[in-house]
């Protein structure tokens, strides 16, 4: 029988693999797992695919062991390889439908749909289990991305009410709250994250940043369960 898992700490951190790398990396991320963090994106754009293959699957452990989900950024094969939840796709990279068909019904499979409520559309149209928008703020790691205004998220949450909607760009705690009471139901981060003094802290403190908002309850992704 599938376990089933509400994933509802809001802090869905993003890996910084141009700087943690094997060792270091799984160290980060074991702290962000101990402090709470429920939903982690490995994101490495180089092509070292045994050193890919390789952190992808320590990490795919370390979250197993949490009960945390894994989501492999832009690679569906890399997410069958090391049994992840899903995957996230840009609007460069495969389909959703190729995605949806090699993962199955019970995948994760993330959307990035910049500032724009028409690739929202088409993402949830086409079975996306959530949609990403931003970046809202300056990224240190993406500082090319296209911006986003914040009010997107109402407009997106009153339309599509039980997708969640993740939230991306230069978020931390300084900024998450304002996110999430905007409708963002996940912050994703990456700096902030990997270059915390103390990452289990900064997973921790997220807790507290949320909402008390009866829009929330039904966008939360369920592990295990297929989408909306
Ligand atoms: C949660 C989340 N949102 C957006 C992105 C960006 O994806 P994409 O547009 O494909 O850009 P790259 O990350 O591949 O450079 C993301 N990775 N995660
Ligand atoms: C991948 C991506 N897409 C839009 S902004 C961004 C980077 C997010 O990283 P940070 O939290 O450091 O701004
Ligand atoms: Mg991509």
């Amino acid at each position: 029988m599938t376990r089933l898992t509400a994933l509802t700490h809001p802090l869905y951190a993003i890996t910084d693999s141009a700087n943690f790398r094997e060792a270091r990396l799984y160290a980060v991320v074991e702290q962000l797992l101990e402090g709470g963090c429920q939903l982690l994106q490995y994101r490495d754009k180089t092509t070292d695919h045994a050193r890919r293959r390789r952190e992808a699957g320590v990490l795919a452990q370390l979250c197993q062991h949490h009960g945390a989900a894994l989501i492999i950024n832009d690679d569906i094969g890399l997410a069958r390889h090391c049994g992840a939840q899903g995957v996230h796709l840009g609007q460069s990279d495969s389909t959703l439908a190729l995605a949806r068909q090699r993962l199955g019904s019970d995948a994760i499979i993330g959307i990035t749909c910049h500032a724009s409520i028409a690739l929202a559309a088409s993402a949830a149209a086409g079975g996306a289990s959530y949609l990403a928008f931003g970046r809202f703020f300056k990224s240190q790691t993406k500082p090319q991305a296209p911006a986003a205004p914040l009010e997107l998220l109402a407009t997106a949450r009153a339309r599509w009410p039980e997708l969640p909607r993740v939230a991306i760009g230069g978020i931390g705690l300084a900024n998450a709250a304002q996110v999430l009471k905007a409708g963002a139901d996940y912050t994703a981060v990456c700096h902030d994250a990997f270059h915390s003094t103390d990452p289990c802290e900064f997973a921790n403190r997220f807790t507290s940043l949320l909402p008390s908002s009866p829009h929330r309850a039904p966008s939360i992704i369920t592990l295990g369960a297929p989408n909306p």
